[in-house]
């Protein structure tokens, strides 16, 4: 068997001995079947063959179930491959019990790189070749009727097509599952489960080729977990990525269907609100802000909570979103020099002169200390 490498591997490879375990009662109840067909038509020898056909699977079955793998499959390859070469001598080439070599092709394919699997491969050939030599030369040796022969042989093709199936459908669920987990794993965050930066720079894009052909508008609000690094050092850093968790999940929890939040970096996460206007985004950061403020988190029989600060921009007219990711993280910054805890919006930037209108004050919501930030960094809060 092969050296088993990454729990990806592990579990491909647990699936497979479900699969085999399955396969092993299947083949004694398909042994079972053969077993009254041989006594049905009179042939002893074949019946009581078959009787040590299952009990071989019976103990791989047990054997199996105790994860003693090797040695299971050890006994099955015996089983099959004196089943296969004893059913043919006995019964004849068109019995089709030569079927059940051809079983072992996908068994050896998947088992290894070329030089593993090369050896077997080869011994196979030579067997099933060898196997329709020597039927040809001798012939029967325990000749059935022309009528059993024939029901035997579509049994036996039957057995074959259904666990064909049975296997090329197993393989085919793996590749499915094994990509899925790819793709997961390309896109997504692993320790909070929210989209990566690469994805969500994805999804942005395409949010802006759309707005380029019509109307609407894109908000992005950037939040930073307060005084992270205390809360590692005096919690330690599984509590640190249990905040991580938990506030990506109240995260998730704030947005819409169609908005989306990633991890931006280590404490950093960046929300894409579409068709949402300044003032939208900022009742949306307040409501995130709120919703971190009352997580608690238990740890070690006690309570953490924690505070973030935002950063708010909406894209610009022609503007870059690096532009407006920057915008944002100004504001942000922002936040964090005016004592944290609270939502600072940024300019926008068709206003990048001045603030003296009322454009200047987006949404004051109670408890927010709201402050504008222009391109460069300054604040234009009115005195
Ligand atoms: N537990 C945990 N900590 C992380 C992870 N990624 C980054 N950090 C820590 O996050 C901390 C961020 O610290 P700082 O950049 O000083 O920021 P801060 O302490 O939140 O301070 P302010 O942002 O100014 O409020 C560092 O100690 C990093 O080691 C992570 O995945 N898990």
């Amino acid at each position: 068997m092969l050296l088993e490498k990454g729990s990806r591997r592990r579990s491909a490879h647990s699936a497979f001995w479900v699969m085999t375990r399955r396969v092993t009662l299947l083949a004694a109840c398909v042994d079972a079947a053969f077993l009254c067909f041989f006594l049905l038509v009179d042939s002893p020898l074949l019946a009581w063959l078959n009787v040590v056909s299952i009990a071989m699977y019976a103990v791989a079955y047990r054997l199996l179930s105790r994860r003693r793998n090797r040695p299971a499959v050890i006994l099955i390859w015996i089983e099959v491959l004196g089943h296969a070469l004893i059913g043919t001598l006995l019964t004849g080439w068109d019995a089709g019990f030569n079927y059940y070599l051809l079983m072992f092709i996908p068994a050896i394919m998947v088992s290894g790189g070329w030089r593993t699997v090369t050896p077997p491969l080869v011994l196979l050939f030579v067997s099933y070749v060898g196997l329709h030599e020597m039927s040809r030369v001798y012939g029967a040796l325990a000749p059935l009727s022309g009528a059993a022969l024939s029901v035997l042989y579509v049994f036996n093709v039957s057995i074959f097509f259904a666990m064909a199936s049975y296997t090329a459908r197993f393989y085919y669920a793996m590749v499915l599952k094994t990509e899925g987990k790819l793709r997961n794993l390309a896109i997504k965050d692993t320790l909070t489960g929210l989209s990566n930066r690469r994805h969500l720079m994805d999804l942005a894009q395409q949010e802006i080729e759309r707005l380029a052909s019509g109307d609407g508008e894109l908000a992005l609000v950037i939040a930073d977990i307060d005084d992270f690094k205390q809360i590692n050092d005096g919690w330690g850093h599984d509590a640190g990525d249990q905040v991580l968790i938990h506030g990506g999940a109240v995260f998730q929890n704030c947005c819409r269907a169609h908005d989306t939040v990633a991890r931006w970096g280590g404490e950093e996460f960046l929300f894409l609100l579409p068709d949402s206007d300044a003032a939208a985004a900022v009742e949306f950061a307040e409501r995130v802000r709120s919703a971190i403020g009352a997580m608690r988190i238990e740890h070690a029989g006690q309570q953490i909570t924690c505070s973030i600060s935002l950063g708010v921009a909406t894209l610009g007219p022609s503007e870059s979103l690096e532009d407006a990711i920057g915008r944002a993280d100004r504001a942000l910054y922002q936040s964090k020099t005016e004592g944290r805890d609270r939502v600072t919006v940024a300019v926008p930037v068709a206003h990048d002169v001045p603030v003296d209108g009322e454009d200047d004050v987006l949404v004051a919501g109670p408890g927010v200390d709201l402050s504008v930030v222009d391109r460069r960094g300054n604040d234009r809060r009115r005195a």
